[in-house]
């Protein structure tokens, strides 16, 4: 534990810890969940018992790794070059971090990762690529998932145009699940090949299963390595294993602890090279503790500020590697100081990521069980799909849409919510005037995911979170979806949702069938729905919510609103 943890600061909360810890040991937690014990968290096994494969997959998956190496190597003799992941949430968070952690090794297939329906980014995509030397990897636990079938239809329709149809299916493969119905597409369509998961995990679950390890292997991964190093973790996470020791006893307490003493906000402070490590765990702990009106909530893009802008709201984890430039150390010291609790992990290499992915798993399922409930079923995901579903059937038999009504025109915005206001810059400010330290501020941004807009949202955020002193987090829609979307719906209700949306420049078909061009709905008019679907699903459940749609640059349009609060 010590070597794992570099430093770790509890301020008042160690006996509340130890207590905890001892409590978990005389109902023998650990030994429970290693047993698979279902009655850890709730007296039904439903999404609970066929969800705890991954306690074991790093070691179950080690005799696979020679038919990824060996189908890898099969696409590098071919001669592909790139890879282009379709898939959402738990099936593409895992091959980002992957792949912005290592970067590719020589030789190796670049990975790109689609997650986003906004038609300028899939154009961008479009223009890159290199039909020739693209593989295409449909990533769907489900089979259901209506970004990943949209992505697949359109990029296959796309490659029969360049290569013919006897060619397209060859690039393409599919990770799912063995009861998914896009099994049956992936024969129809002659894919290359399919791999079948173990269906007995959750997809934020899956890092180290098929739908992390078969692109983590494409971009020159040793994903034997990354086995070994999940199974060392395994090790330390044993019941035999004094609780104290067990870092993943004690990470699980810690997080549940803290949020039941209101420091529900888990504040990551990561290194630059690991700091798409953020955008797992958010998903992770969001979508596992976000419901029955509890959770936890992640921020992981704040940047670090000084200990005033903090409220009592938080718990900070630092994650770094040895010997990086800790060049806001000074800042963490004087959170310690101003009595916020902190603990440091420190990672060997980049290889411990996988021991990071399995010790976050089994925290989190340890955090589940003391906040007593299921951490393996998402019940509040459904409900925005579902109304954006009903949206899509209306708009595709010509009825018309409910839509809110617009509050205010001005500065290219438009406005829309439950307040009064006369002009975008006052509508924020009332929208915001009841939040007080303890509640979040979430910005879900539908918008292009570039490189401006995020600095800019970035830049919104610490200002938000400077001005109310309330914790602060962003997401692109429908991204945000299938990983925060969940506690949006499911926590307690202190959220303030700042929904953006935008006029799309271009827009792009998505065949009603893969390989005809025929089309009922495109992608503009899809992530359109989405965000009503969710703005309606949010409101129905009584959270707050404003939209401000910018109807020209994004970029000017959060600049003004970012100005209007300084
Ligand atoms: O892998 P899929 O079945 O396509 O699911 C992708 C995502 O969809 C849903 O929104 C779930 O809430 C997520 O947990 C999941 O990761």
């Amino acid at each position: 534990m010590k070597k794992l943890m570099k430093n770790i600061h509890l301020q008042n909360y160690q006996g509340l810890i130890d207590n905890a810890l001892l409590e978990m040991e005389n109902a023998q937690i650990m030994e429970r969940i290693w047993e698979k014990d279902f009655t850890v968290w709730k007296n039904n096994p439903e999404e609970i018992s066929n969800r705890l494969a991954w306690l074991e997959i790093a070691q179950v998956i080690t005799d696979e790794t020679k038919e990824i190496n060996n189908f890898v190597n099969e696409l590098l003799m071919e001669g592909y070059k790139q890879v282009l992941l379709m898939g959402m949430g738990g099936s593409s968070l895992a091959p980002e971090v992957y792949r912005k952690t290592f970067g590719v090794k020589d030789g190796y297939l670049d990975l790109w990762i689609l997650d986003s329906t906004d038609p300028g980014m899939i154009q961008s995509y479009t223009r890159r690529l290199d039909p020739q030397n693209t593989l295409f990897i449909v990533s769907t636990k489900s089979g259901g998932t209506i970004e990943t079938l949209s992505f697949f239809k359109y990029f296959y329709t796309f490659l029969v145009d360049k290569l013919g149809e006897a060619e397209a299916g060859k690039h393409f493969i599919l990770i799912t699940d063995p009861e998914s119905s896009l099994i049956e597409i992936a024969q129809t369509y002659h894919f290359r090949k399919t791999f079948l998961n173990n269906p007995d995990l959750g997809g934020r679950y899956s890092a180290l299963s098929h739908f992390g390890l078969v692109p983590a292997a494409m971009i020159g991964v040793d994903i034997s390595l990354l086995l070994e190093r999940a199974q060392v973790m395994m090790k330390k996470c044993q019941p035999n294993i004094p609780y104290k020791d067990n870092p993943a006893a004690f990470l699980g307490a810690l997080l549940a602890e803290m949020a039941k003493n209101w420091r529900d906000k888990a504040t990551y402070i990561l290194t630059p090279d690991i700091q798409s490590f953020g955008d797992w765990v958010e998903q992770l702990i969001a979508e596992s503790t976000g419901k029955e009106k509890k959770g936890i909530l992640p921020v992981v893009k704040e940047s670090l500020g000084d200990p005033m802008f903090y409220f009592k709201d938080r718990l900070f984890i630092v994650m770094s590697l040895p010997l990086t430039e800790l060049s806001w150390i000074g800042k963490i010291n004087n959170l310690v100081l101003s009595g916020q609790p902190v603990i440091h992990l420190e990672l060997k290499d980049y290889y411990d990521i996988a021991g990071q992915f399995f010790l976050w798993e089994l925290a989190t399922a340890v955090a589940g069980y003391r906040l007593e409930i299921n951490p393996f079923n998402q019940p509040n995901v459904e409900i925005s799909k579902k109304i954006t579903r009903q949206i899509i059937k209306k708009y595709s038999e010509g009825s018309p849409i409910d839509e809110p009504e617009p509050l205010i025109k001005k500065d290219e915005m438009i406005v829309y919510g439950d307040i009064e206001a006369d002009d975008p810059y006052e509508a924020l400010r009332v929208f915001l005037s009841p939040c007080h330290p303890g509640d979040y501020i979430a910005i879900q941004a539908y918008v292009n995911p570039n490189r401006e807009t995020e600095c800019l949202l970035l830049r919104l955020c610490s200002v938000l979170r400077d001005s109310f002193q309330v914790a602060t987090t962003v997401g692109y829609g429908p991204r945000f979806l299938h990983s925060t979307g969940q506690l949006h719906k499911g926590d307690a209700g202190n959220g303030y949702f700042i929904q953006l949306t935008s006029e799309p420049k271009v827009d792009i078909p998505i065949p009603d069938e893969a390989g005809s061009w025929q089309s009922q709905v495109s992608f503009g008019a899809l992530i359109k729905f989405q965000a009503l679907g969710d703005y309606y699903a949010l409101q129905n459940g009584k959270r707050t919510i404003i939209r401000f749609h910018f109807e020209n640059e994004v970029s000017v349009g959060v600049d003004r609103l970012i100005r209007s609060l300084q």
